[in-house]
């Protein structure tokens, strides 16, 4: 059986822009955008990975607001479950330690980038809850 994953990730807001993140050339699905996060270790918690992965790959720490809904995809050699966050950084510098670029970018951009597939449904569940949220 194909290997099944549990991924925390960031969606994290700026003045009205969201961060998306490009994956380096080295690493599984090569230069697509995605959000900054991780697998979530065995008993770990998602939001404790998601601040773990945060500090490891852009050495910063993050608040986080709202968890969105997980969502499931298949790639063709594993499964995945995203588990997203609404977050904001706290103050710091970004630092690209995997990554290969950063894009502060505004929700009705973001369909223009070529996200990770299992990306989609995240991105429709977040543009349902800026729908939704009085601020
Ligand atoms: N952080 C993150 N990972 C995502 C997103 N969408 C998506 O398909 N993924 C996939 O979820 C996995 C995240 O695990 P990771 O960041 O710890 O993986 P990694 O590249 O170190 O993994 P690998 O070394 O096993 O390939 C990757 O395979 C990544 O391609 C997303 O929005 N954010």
């Amino acid at each position: 059986m194909n290997k099944k994953i549990d991924v925390a990730c960031a969606i994290i807001e700026k003045d009205g822009m969201v961060l998306a993140a490009q994956r380096s050339e080295s690493m599984s699905l090569p230069l697509k955008w995605e959000f900054p996060g991780g697998k979530i270790e065995p008993r770990e918690d998602a939001r404790d990975c998601l601040e773990r992965e945060l500090m490891e790959e852009l050495g910063v720490g993050i608040h986080i607001h709202a968890a969105l809904s997980p969502s499931s995809w298949r790639y063709p050699d594993f499964a995945i479950t995203l588990h997203p966050f609404v977050c904001t950084l706290k103050p710091g510098t970004i630092h690209l330690v995997e990554h290969k670029a950063i894009r502060w970018i505004r929700p009705e951009e973001m369909g223009r980038l070529d996200w990770a597939e299992a990306d989609g449904p995240v991105l429709e569940n977040y543009f349902r809850y800026l729908g939704q949220r009085v601020d």
